[in-house]
């Protein structure tokens, strides 16, 4: 379909949506609409089938959790075109209708900053009249946690914290690469996996031209994760998102725009309350780490050295085309996390886990700067807030094996005396006693680190 056909779409519609229990595929439509015509896609979830048939109650809630996967899974097909026009399929309650709406506006905040689209920010999506049946309460807090796994150092500190802690987690992931397999075969333990396959028309359009941009992808896997657990009659799903992830990197006509959006406090507090009124679910979601900042997870994952030959937490490797093998050494995830690790191992194991150094390499430097404050905002991608880098930094210029790097001995020239002062009274190793949602049982795992 041309690029000005697709320029004309006015709305964005849910045709159906469908599951086949006996091989975990479901299937998710949607139509892009306007006078031209319309363009249809369809997104295929797999997930993995259990030994022992579901309950009806799971059966029940695990359709609930599709509904709602099947709006939010959309959003990927809403953005090459982005109408005015949302129309939901179903009547929805007003927390999940919240959830929804803050995942097609601020979920896509950054797609509308830089593809000039304000209005995106402002979507109120068209939900039909009607109530919706209130949902069979299904509470199986109890049971073992489905614990998200995503290869980087975030979801291995949760893994061998809940591990340590007795909880018996079970490792999962929506579409594992080699990466995720590595990891998970380091930890021994026995992994769940869904697939997710996107419309390969989607593909074709954004070869053609079509608007494109960032997604609030961890919205998608959490809810994958929520149906695995609900099927395989697991306990909670436990997420590995930092209290960082929850500051925006810029403000844009009034509205906050993070890159990060559905990884922080705001969207899991939405997502829990859409699945309770929706899907009954008492406690289906929360994310461990919430309370740790990036550098305090660092230094965490700093002793555990089970998985060194494996963790890779940069975003290159998880392309769907293209990927890199491990740490790509040249992206703003490579640089904040080799700085956010440093100061708490030898030189080194850290260049044995990213095979270089990046603090060796001046050229660097300009990217270290952005990370720092000096120059331009937070970069759109997972990374710290400025203040945890300065602090990392004002650590490495401490110690006799890290002050003379070439990076280190710029950087500490650069940075303006007023950030020094913040770092000192910096917070960063403090858990925050701030909004988290994780339950009294669990935080005794969180207690196991980081005690
Ligand atoms: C790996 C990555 O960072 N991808 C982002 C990149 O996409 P790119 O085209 O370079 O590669 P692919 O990921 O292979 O995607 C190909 C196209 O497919 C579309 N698409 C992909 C996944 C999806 O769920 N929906 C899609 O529509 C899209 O059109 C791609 O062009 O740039 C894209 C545009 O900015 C980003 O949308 C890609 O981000 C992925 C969705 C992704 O998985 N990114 C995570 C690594 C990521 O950024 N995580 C954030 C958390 C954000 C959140 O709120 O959940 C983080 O860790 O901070
Ligand atoms: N493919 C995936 N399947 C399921 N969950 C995922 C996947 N990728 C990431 N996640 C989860 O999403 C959340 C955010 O991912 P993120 O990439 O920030 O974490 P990470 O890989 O654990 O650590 P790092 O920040 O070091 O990369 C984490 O809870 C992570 O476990």
């Amino acid at each position: 379909m041309p690029n000005t056909q697709l320029a004309r779409m006015d709305a964005f519609t849910f045709p159906s949506y469908s599951i086949d229990l006996s091989t975990g595929e479901a299937l998710f439509d949607y139509a892009l609409t306007g006078p031209d015509g319309e363009q249809r896609f369809t997104e295929v979830i797999t997930l993995p089938v259990p030994e022992e048939s579901p309950s009806d109650a799971a059966v029940a809630a695990l359709g609930r959790v599709l509904e709602l996967l099947h709006v939010v899974a959309g959003v990927s097909y809403y953005k090459a075109a982005a109408p005015g026009q949302l129309v939901l399929p179903a009547p929805l309650g007003p927390a999940a209708a919240e959830f929804v709406t803050a995942v097609y506006t601020k979920g896509l905040a950054e797609y509308a900053y830089r593809n000039q689209l304000p209005y995106v920010l402002e979507l109120t999506p068209r939900i039909p009249d009607g109530r919706v049946q209130p949902a069979a309460e299904y509470d199986n807090s109890d049971r073992r946690p489905l614990s998200a796994v995503g290869g980087g150092k975030d979801s291995i500190v949760s893994l061998e914290a809940l591990r340590r802690a007795g909880l018996d987690p079970v490792p999962f992931s929506v579409n594992p690469n080699h990466v995720i397999n590595a990891v998970n075969a380091a930890s021994g333990l026995t992994p769940l996996a869904a697939r997710r396959r996107l419309d390969p028309v989607l593909f074709e359009l954004n070869a053609a031209g079509a608007r494109n941009g960032h997604i609030p992808v961890t919205a998608i896997n959490s809810l994958i994760a929520v149906a695995t657990a609900v099927l395989h009659g697991l306990g909670p799903v436990v997420m590995s998102n930092e209290r960082s992830a929850s500051d925006p990197n810029l403000i844009w006509n009034g509205h906050e725009i993070n890159h990060q959006w559905s990884k922080g406090v705001e969207a899991e507090g939405l997502l829990r309350a859409a699945l309770a009124e929706h899907a009954g679910l008492a406690e289906p979601y929360f994310s461990l780490l919430r309370p740790l900042s990036e550098l305090h997870i660092a230094r965490l994952f700093a002793t555990i050295d089970r998985y060194d030959d494996v963790v890779t937490s940069c975003n290159a490797a998880f392309k769907l085309r293209d990927a890199s093998e491990r740490w790509c050494r040249d992206c703003p995830k490579c640089r904040f996390v080799f700085l956010a690790l440093a100061p708490f191992m030898s030189r080194e194991r850290i260049t044995h886990i990213f095979g270089g150094d990046l603090l060796a390499d001046a050229t660097q430097i300009p990217g270290y700067r952005e990370l720092l404050g000096v120059d331009g905002h937070k970069p759109f991608e997972c990374v710290g807030e400025v203040e945890e880098s300065v602090v990392a930094l004002s650590l490495l210029a401490q110690q006799p094996e890290w002050r003379d790097a070439p990076v280190v001995t710029a950087l500490v020239a650069a940075v303006p005396d007023t950030a020094w002062t913040t770092a000192a009274a910096s917070d960063a190793f403090t858990p925050s006693g701030a909004l988290s949602y994780v339950p009294p049982t669990y935080t005794k795992a969180l207690h196991s680190l980081t005690t």
